[in-house]
């Protein structure tokens, strides 16, 4: 075969994935190192070399940003239009079957994606329609198992209960679920993916046609795919030898979700003849970047083990920033971003801010805000657009303004508390004709007896509840407020319920919003002057927050920096790199530090992270952070601690020197790395403290630490005398004996 121009800009072993005979490949290979280009010339070289017509490649990624990207560069390389290839994620090409053949399908012609929302709501509503105890089998947790079940690829009669009772319950919801899906036409995410692998297995004519179709499939970012996507790909293929996948075992970070880091090696023992092809050489960082990435994955076990190395130069070392508190980590950002676009010649686009959880993005978001930075949030909403937040959001609105009908409809029955659609349709028709508020319809309703039985009550109940606000909050701050009203309106219960880290992420922006009108009351998003307490604070602090939501999103085209969660991050590649919150318990989260599997995880999604940047990167932590309401010390990351000391420096502000680095400071026992307990500075031959460590001083007697700030001889520690009460006391003078 000829020499072809697509072969022009790739590295040896690059040619030999994208050349390689159309059979099964494997290109198993680190960050950066050109898999998802080696998929996207590959997909032109079958076009160019083996004549398949767009029509016959199936191609896979992530995320339909990816599925644009791909599409977009393989045009260039192809120069024509590709509207008829099949580019997509597993959702949206199951979609696509399901569309096409909704008959075989068994489904209606124009049926419905539900969302799992909606998903929630239907399992509710089953578990009252058929009197289950909601208590030991929680809707969320309902709605998990048969999301759980659908990802493994099982039915409700698949499911083995071993004569559970508790199992058994939960597989005849399933059931019922299911059941009341197909009656109204209903899809939901999982459903998609397993309908249409039933559709293909079930429908013979219909598989041959599509492998008859499909002469070669590409899997992009393939560590991620789960049972269920597995056995989709194999069904679709068949017996043929017509996959290239490619993955980084190092990169799977979707565990939590149900992903199978397996599926690689199961890839290689059940499609025949694979090729595997490693690539080695990374095009996209700096040397520093790529060590440290190295360094850090070098941590984990079972790794399937890749040589990583790159040509481009050392570039600039890795900076970190230890942050007095989160606001002064996002100043930092902020003021640095500032700084890169003034002086350095980058611009906003080429910068990435990454954080481990939604919620951190609330402190970052109103920093950019503050300094006029357009910022686009990826792949996620916007803290004040985030459901949870809306909710809490409308309470408070109604709160403030009973007439507020949008208000009043969210969270009329959210969370669910007997007010059905009929009812609500019945103040709807009532409002319109006496040409009346909702609220004002609820009361003449209630007044003059036109709701009957459950649903009176209910609605009594519901203005009893935001009625009873006013009082119940008076005197309060207006962090305190909000507190009282997440908790009165079982909001927080409501998102609690909600299984996995969906839920943990809801509870901790439920959080957040605290932590906001807390902020909001000391003055630090406005004029100090014009604060007042409490529910007068309120007014301000919701226009406030409606701006947030509505006003400062970048407008299209308009250059800004990107926002989004290490998760979402997974396959992009920007100049610069902020990994925002790299604090223990954080980043690790917290819920991973108990599993050594999910730490592992954990790390994966740091190297993730790293692996982002091409020419700069910057890992910050906040020694103080407000979070769950309450400000705690914070410890840098242990992953600070794998990473080379000689590839880092620490930015010291306001013209100080920088030196090599830092993260020792703070941690004076290094490796071994392994849990240790949350530690407060204890460098310059201060004692070594721990939240929670006894200890003895000369004056006050015995204590325990429960609260620390700063660093060095600054740090100061709050300790809980027996008798004497709290009290703060600076490190570097309370001589200090420590106990435990
Ligand atoms: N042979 C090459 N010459 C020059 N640049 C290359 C080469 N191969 C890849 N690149 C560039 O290196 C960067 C990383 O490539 P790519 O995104 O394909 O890597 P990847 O292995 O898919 O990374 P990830 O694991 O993060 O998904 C891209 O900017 C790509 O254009
Ligand atoms: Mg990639």
């Amino acid at each position: 075969m000829s020499e072809s121009p697509l072969l022009d800009h790739l590295n040896t072993h690059q040619r030999e994935a994208v050349s390689a005979p159309p059979g099964n490949m494997l290109v198993l290979a680190g960050a950066g190192s050109g898999k998802t280009r080696v998929l996207v010339h590959r997909i032109a070289w079958l076009m160019d070399q083996h004549q398949m017509s767009p029509y016959a490649i199936l191609s896979v990624t992530f995320t339909n940003k990816a599925s644009r990207e791909m599409r977009t560069r393989l045009e260039a390389l192809n120069g024509a239009s590709l509207r008829h290839m099949w580019v997509g994620t597993f959702h949206s090409i199951s979609h696509r079957l399901l569309r096409t053949h909704w008959q075989e399908a068994r489904l209606p012609e124009h049926f419905q994606i539900i969302d799992s929302d909606d998903q929630l709501r239907m399992v509710k509503r089953l578990l009252k329609q058929h009197n289950v105890d909601d208590e030991r089998w929680p809707p969320k947790q309902v709605q998990y198992f048969i999301s759980g079940c659908k990802e493994e690829g099982l039915r409700a009669h698949q499911v083995q209960t071993h004569g559970d009772a508790y199992m058994g319950k939960m597989v005849e919801m399933y059931e019922l679920y299911q059941l009341a899906c197909e009656r109204g036409g209903l899809v939901d995410f999982g459903e998609l993916l397993l309908r249409s692998l039933e559709l293909l297995r079930d429908t013979p004519p219909l598989l041959n046609h599509y492998r008859e179709r499909f002469a070669h499939i590409l899997v992009d970012e393939f560590q991620d795919t789960n049972t269920l996507q597995y056995a989709w790909l194999k069904l679709l293929a068949g017996n043929r030898e017509c996959m290239t996948v490619v993955g980084d075992d190092d990169q799977s970070i979707y565990g939590w979700r149900g992903a199978r880091v397996e599926n690689i090696q199961r890839f290689t023992d059940e499609f025949a003849n694979t090729r595997v092809v490693r690539l080695e050489q990374n095009y996209r960082s700096s040397s520093a970047i790529l060590e440290a990435a190295n360094a850090l994955i070098s941590n984990n076990g079972g790794r399937m083990g890749k040589n990583l190395w790159t040509d481009s130069g050392r570039g600039e070392r890795i900076r970190i920033y230890a942050g007095f508190n989160d606001i002064d980590e996002s100043r930092f950002i902020a003021d640095t971003i500032r700084e890169l676009v003034n002086e350095h010649g980058y611009s906003r686009d080429d910068v990435a801010i990454l954080y481990r959880s939604n919620a951190q993005s609330r402190v970052l978001e109103e920093t950019l805000i503050r300094q006029g930075m357009p910022y686009r949030i990826y792949g996620g909403q916007r803290f004040y657009e985030r459901l949870e937040i809306k909710n809490a959001l409308a309470y408070l609105r109604l709160m403030n303004n009973r007439e507020d009908d949008a208000a009043l409809e969210r969270v009329i029955n959210v969370p669910a508390r007997g007010i059905g659609m009929r009812t609500v349709e019945q103040l709807r028709e009532r409002a319109r004709y006496g040409n009346l508020t909702m609220w004002q319809a609820m009361s003449d309703a209630a007044a003059d007896g036109a709701l009957k039985g459950r649903a009176a009550t209910a609605v009594r109940a519901f203005s009893d509840l935001i009625d009873g606000l006013d009082n119940d909050t008076a005197g309060m701050a207006l962090h305190e407020l909000v507190e009282h009203v997440i908790h009165v309106s079982a909001l927080r219960e409501h998102h609690a319920a909600e299984k996995g880290e969906k839920g943990q992420a809801r509870l901790e922006n439920l959080a957040e919003l605290v932590n906001a009108c807390r902020a909001f009351s000391q003055g630090e998003r406005m004029d100090p002057n014009a604060v007042s307490e409490g529910a007068e604070a309120l007014e301000p602090f919701l226009a406030e927050a409606a701006l947030d939501a509505g006003d400062h999103e970048a407008a299209e085209g308009e250059e800004c920096v990107q926002m989004m969660t290490l998760h979402s991050a997974k396959g992009l590649e920007f100049p610069v790199v902020f990994v925002a919150g790299v604090e223990e318990g954080l980043f690790p989260h917290k819920m991973s530090l108990e599993e050594p599997g999910r730490l592992e995880e954990e790390r994966r999604l740091c190297y993730v992270g790293v692996t982002r940047a091409m020419q700069r990167l910057y890992l910050t932590y906040a020694e103080l952070r407000r979070m769950h309401g309450k400000e705690t010390f914070q410890r840098p990351s242990r992953f600070l601690r794998e990473l080379p000391e000689e590839l880092l420096e620490e930015v010291r502000l306001r013209g100080q020197i920088s030196r090599p680095v830092s993260t020792q400071r703070t941690t004076p026992n290094r490796r071994p790395s392994g849990p240790r307990q949350e530690g407060v500075d204890a460098s310059d031959g201060m004692p070594a403290l721990s939240l929670g460590s006894m200890v003895r001083h000369p004056l006050f007697g015995e204590g325990v630490v429960i609260n620390a700030e700063g660093q060095g001889e600054r740090a100061r520690v709050q300790i809980s005398f027996e008798g004497e009460g709290d009290k703060w006391l600076v490190l570097g003078f309370a001589k200090l004996e420590v106990l435990s």
